[in-house]
């Protein structure tokens, strides 16, 4: 029997303020204390374009193997940075609701995607954004960047809450613009910076986007027992019926986190949409499928999923992206 619930989480500003909020909630549900405990992933600790770090989930790992060896009890992930392979002893007890999924445009001067001049230099690490970046304006300049939230943000200058600074090539208010999660910025109370929160028509998120995962050992998340309540408690139907038809998208087309694809599902009415993209690298070519099933269970969002990449993958998506995600 658990006493102190133990919560890992990365020790990014993010991690930290998300993980507070669910902590909280799952506490005042189970009636438990719970503690936050920091765990350092390899993606805190390298450095270098993350698309070139190779293999998925540097995050997820060091914190699944917090779990697996008891050092925590509950690993609450971003879910777009959880490989979509399960992991033996471990499961996805939670995933609460979704909040913003799309991606947002924070430039400088106010100015949205259609008004940045000609040529001008967006800064993002992910090859997905690019690619869907250069579909829509090919003549923008993309920066790989890299770095937490905050740090990516000061890459613009003049954005609300900034730090005072100069312009350091590299460092600080060099770019007209960066690319970012709606999610991440609104988390850590950041989302003042947005000038254009981007359309399911310009930009599909990444697999997961605005959600998050809470992972524990198997046998905690048994309903007799209290962790396992609390955590099916928290859990959100809507929310595991989009992500589990977006992660069976993804895991079809054998596709990394760093490939250029984009997925969204939701639920309307007694439908689940599910919308997808696949980009070349420079977005030259993108193919776009989107697909609906009244099968609104977990089978019916995974086979959702699986149709609508053997759609794509049927369409040639294989050729027009490195769909492992590892040489740019
Ligand atoms: N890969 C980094 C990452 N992982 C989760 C988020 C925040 C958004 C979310 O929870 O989906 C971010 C930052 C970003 O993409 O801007």
């Amino acid at each position: 029997m658990i006493n102190t619930v133990k919560i890992g989480t990365r020790g990014s500003k993010l991690a930290l303020s998300q993980t507070q909020q669910i902590t909280d909630q799952l506490s005042a549900v189970g009636g438990f204390e719970a503690e936050i405990v920091p765990i350092k992933t390899d993606g805190d600790v390298l450095t270098g374009p993350l698309s070139q770090m190779g293999g998925t989930g540097v995050f997820a790992v060091e914190l699944r193997t917090a779990v697996l060896d008891s050092r925590v009890d509950v690993a609450v992930h971003s879910l777009k940075d959880l490989p979509t392979a399960a992991v033996p002893g471990l499961t996805l007890a939670a995933v609460p609701q979704r909040v913003d999924a799309r991606d947002a445009l924070c430039a400088r001067d106010g100015l949205k995607l259609a008004e940045l001049p000609h040529g001008a230099t967006v800064g993002t690490g992910s090859p997905r954004r690019a690619a869907q970046l250069l579909a829509a304006r090919p003549d923008l300049a993309i920066v790989d960047i890299r770095g937490n939230v905050d740090t990516r943000l000061a890459r613009v200058p003049g954005l609300p809450g900034n730090p005072v600074t100069d312009l350091v090539p590299g460092k600080t208010g060099d770019l007209d613009a960066v690319v970012l999660a709606a999610a991440g910025l609104t988390r850590i109370g950041r989302l003042d910076t947005v000038t254009e929160f981007l359309s399911s028509e310009v930009m599909l998120p990444a697999p997961g986007q605005g959600a998050l995962a809470l992972e524990c050992r198997t046998a905690d998340a048994s309903l007799t027992g209290i962790l396992g309540q609390s955590l099916a408690a928290v859990d959100h139907q809507d929310t595991r019926l989009a992500i589990t038809a977006e992660r069976a998208l993804l895991a079809r087309l054998e596709a990394g986190c760093s490939a250029p694809v984009g997925a969204f599902a939701y639920r309307k009415g007694s439908m689940l949409y599910l919308e997808a993209v696949v980009a070349s690298l420079d977005g030259a070519r993108t193919m776009r499928v989107k697909k609906a099933t009244d099968g609104l269970s977990n089978v019916g969002a995974t086979l959702l999923g699986i149709e609508l990449a053997e759609e794509l993958l049927a369409d040639g998506a294989g050729d027009l992206a490195d769909l492992a995600g590892s040489a740019q």
